[in-house]
């Protein structure tokens, strides 16, 4: 996931795309295109072997294979059609995702090529008739689709409505990534995921969702962590990536993995009302690394669940990936390669920026790279691979308190000032009530009105005491990071205008609150 360099909260850089933490942008650069070898290129990507002219592309099965295949495919529409007008099909298919046959990433078996393809048969032409007769897809390009494999990785807010627009479309087969499983706050943007499915992995959801779309496509569920060990095996199965992930080490695995690979990476980010798409590693154009040669630093990294996101953004970016995916895949049009495509959601906007072409010296698509194989990306980068463990470590184990710990001293009715740093749209959504709420970014600008309420509220809370000792800030926010960053600052303020303040962060912070003291305290 990502965000726009303009991304609210400024300095934020995006754990999909990298940037916010901008690339250099050169304007007025030529694309790199390498007409020598484009058409061998794209074929080896695709996986489809283009059918000459005098193939036919009829509707009537010519041997008997295809015979067999139209058959199996009539029968299959039939029995679908057959329980869509009992009603109650997904009442049925509630616990389908039990079902899908897994594949393995710990050291991913060698699936079976896709059927060699000459012609479509009677149902495919009726069910892809509103695409085949587009003259730049065509016959070709639909058989062409059907040759393809898509591997996507994380299938969140971006991979389920490309996953969903690839299956539709008639792509031969998907391997589906994920380590997850679903969740209340994934359903508002994760659309393959329906409430019956909270707390099965995304893997398996999201192939059971699309295989009622679309049972012609061969899914192949991995549930886990895409890890540098087996990513490489895993890509080289498939013809096109699409990178769905939402954190920075899965970003650069995934493209390494690519460029090792010799596929097209499609990659996609989505943060608060921003996105951004680009394609990688196709038709000599730049790789991820060859843009975002270092990683941003760990704490300037803002994911959805803290800069939030808007399901239709994450599903537009998710639409535009499957479109590029389709593009490559089927041969037609131009891909968006060597440019980034950037939408802004309040303005309605979407942008085309030109990219630097693939450099030289790139680590890894350069001419003398230095990443000859997969590494630790996670020691790369400072950060998980997973935005799940996101806890930073500022502040030494004194300085901080649990919630068990502040819940004892509330009630023992100990003196003292509760800060709650978060964003004024995060206090909107629940707050302690006895909390004073200044916003993290005030205190970092030393904002004097904010301090000044600071001031007073110690001064009306030493009033209530004789004790003598500075009275302690606990401070708070929705996970236990930003406090940290609060807790420093006030520890940091001149003793002589504010006189001392002792600031402790409250460790897990709200979220922690609410799981470990009271379950009625919102999640969010
Ligand atoms: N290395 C990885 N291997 C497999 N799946 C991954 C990897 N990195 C990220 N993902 C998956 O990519 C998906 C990204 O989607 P998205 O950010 O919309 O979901 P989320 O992490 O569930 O959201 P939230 O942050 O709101 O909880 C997630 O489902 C996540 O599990
Ligand atoms: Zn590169």
């Amino acid at each position: 996931r990502g965000c726009g360099p303009r991304s609210a909260g400024g300095s934020a850089s995006c754990a999909g795309c990298a940037s916010g933490w901008r690339p250099s942008w050169r304007g007025g650069d030529t694309a790199e295109q390498e007409e020598d070898g484009e058409r061998e290129r794209d074929e080896a990507a695709c996986g489809a072997r283009q059918p000459s002219a005098a193939e036919p592309a009829r509707g009537d099965a010519g041997d008997a294979e295809d015979e067999d295949g139209a058959r199996g495919l009539r029968e299959r529409l039939a029995a679908e059609l057959a329980r869509g007008d009992s009603g109650d099909a997904d009442e049925e298919d509630e616990d389908d995702d039990e079902e899908e046959e897994e594949g393995s990433l710990g050291f991913p078996a060698e699936l079976p090529p896709l059927p060699a393809r000459s012609a479509l048969s009677a149902a495919e032409i009726l069910r892809y008739s509103r695409q085949l007769v587009l003259p730049e897809l065509g016959v070709r390009g639909q058989l062409r689709l059907a040759r393809s494999s898509v591997l996507v990785v994380g299938c969140g807010g971006l991979g389920c409505p490309l996953a969903q627009y690839l299956a539709a479309a008639g792509v031969g087969r998907l391997g589906l990534v994920d380590h997850d499983v679903v969740e209340t706050s994934n359903l508002q943007r994760q659309v393959l995921h329906g409430e019956a499915r909270r707390g099965r992995p995304k893997a398996r959801s999201a192939a059971a969702a699309l295989r009622r779309l679309n049972s012609a496509v061969q899914y192949v569920p991995y549930r886990g962590a895409l890890r540098p060990r087996s990513a490489l095996r895993l890509v080289r199965q498939y013809d096109i990536v699409a990178d769905c992930s939402d954190n920075v080490p899965t970003r650069y695995l995934v493209s390494d993995a690519c460029v090792l690979a010799g596929k097209p990476l499609v990659s996609g980010s989505a943060l608060r009302l921003e996105g951004q798409l680009a394609v990688y590693n196709y038709r000599g154009g730049p790789c991820y690394r060859c843009l975002f040669p270092r990683p941003p630093p760990p704490d300037t990294v803002t994911n959805c669940a803290d800069g939030g996101v808007l399901g239709a953004v994450t599903g537009i970016i998710g639409c535009l990936q499957a479109l590029e995916v389709l593009k490559i895949a089927s041969g037609m049009g131009s891909s968006l390669s060597g440019y980034m495509l950037m939408f802004d959601a309040l303005e309605g906007r979407f942008r085309n920026i030109k990219l630097r072409p693939r450099k030289a010296d790139c680590a890894v698509c350069g001419d003398s790279p230095s990443v000859t194989c997969l590494q630790d990306y996670e020691a790369f980068c400072g950060s998980c691979a997973t935005d799940k463990c996101r806890a930073l470590q500022l502040l030494p184990g004194a300085d901080r308190v649990s919630v068990q710990q502040y819940k004892a001293l509330l009630d023992a009715r100990v003196p003292h000032v509760l800060l709650d740093v978060r964003p004024p749209v995060e206090a909107e959504i629940c707050r302690l009530p006895h909390a004073l709420h200044i916003p993290l970014r005030s205190l970092q600008d030393r904002d004097q009105e904010s301090l000044q309420r600071l001031q007073n509220r110690i001064g009306e809370e030493k009033q209530r005491t004789d004790d003598q000792t500075p009275l302690p800030v606990y401070v708070v926010c929705k996970l236990g990071n930003d406090s940290q960053k609060a807790v420093k600052i006030l520890q940091e303020l001149p003793a002589e205008e504010f006189g001392s303040v002792v600031a402790k962060d409250i460790k897990g912070g709200l979220m922690a609150w609410a799981t470990k003291i009271d379950s009625t305290f919102p999640q969010y």
